[in-house]
């Protein structure tokens, strides 16, 4: 759909330089989602993994971010083994609904409820982050906490348009359980990508 050279803004990673890719194409239908116009990927044209892989080394940032949409309604192997074959560092985003494909440096798990992350995924997550848009998502946060690895990072990130209202309760949340980190979307304080 889409591909800039930016800021990682979110989780882990926040502040490294990054080449995103953005692949079109999901079927979750997170009602809050701030891509809904990633949803059809038909409404993009494809662009080969070649060109992709052309494009993404052109910059001094050596990582590599792969976004959607639902970047694993794709099969990865063949783009992250391009990447990698070029010394870019590999990071993932997904919803986990499809299966796991793609040799990652890093992955974020970030659970949806409209359609559950697939259970195999889970182990393989370097990164927890569950958007909060009501107080029920602190609930569906540690059941998916009790799927991934111990040394998995917890990220609880305020839905953007609920920010206001749902900041101080992660805030209250993550003091009292401090197995948790609060992620923001710093590019949209950044106005960046
Ligand atoms: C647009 S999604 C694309 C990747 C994948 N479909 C997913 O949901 O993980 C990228 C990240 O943005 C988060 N996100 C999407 N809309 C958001 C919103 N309104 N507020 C906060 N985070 C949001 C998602 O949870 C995900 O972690
Ligand atoms: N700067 C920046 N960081 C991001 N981290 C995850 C994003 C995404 O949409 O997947 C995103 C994004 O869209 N922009
Ligand atoms: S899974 Fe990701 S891209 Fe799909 S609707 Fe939800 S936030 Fe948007
Ligand atoms: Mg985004």
């Amino acid at each position: 759909m889409e591909e800039f050279y930016t800021i990682q803004g979110e989780g882990f990673n926040s502040g490294k330089a990054a080449y995103f890719i953005r692949l079109g194409g999901c079927d979750v239908g997170c009602h809050w989602c701030d891509v809904k116009e990633s949803w059809d990927a038909n409404l993009h044209p494809l662009t080969s993994t070649d060109k992709i892989v052309e494009n993404a080394i052109q910059y001094p940032g050596k990582a590599v971010v792969v976004t959607g949409g639902e970047p694993l309604i794709y099969n990865l192997n063949n783009l992250t083994q391009q990447l990698k074959a070029k010394g870019i560092v590999t990071f993932i985003e997904t919803s986990g609904a499809y299966p796991l494909s793609g040799n990652w440096d890093w992955i974020c798990l970030s659970p949806k409820k409209f359609k559950a992350p697939r259970k195999d995924i889970a182990p393989f997550a370097n990164e927890l982050k569950v958007i909060v848009f009501n107080k029920s998502d602190f609930i569906w946060a540690e059941e998916h906490a009790a799927m991934v690895s111990p040394t998995c990072k917890l990220y609880l990130q305020p839905e953007w348009s609920k920010s206001a209202e749902m900041t101080p309760l992660i805030i209250n949340y993550v003091m009292n359980n401090p197995k948790w980190e609060i992620s923001l979307q710093t590019h949209k304080f950044l106005n960046i990508p």
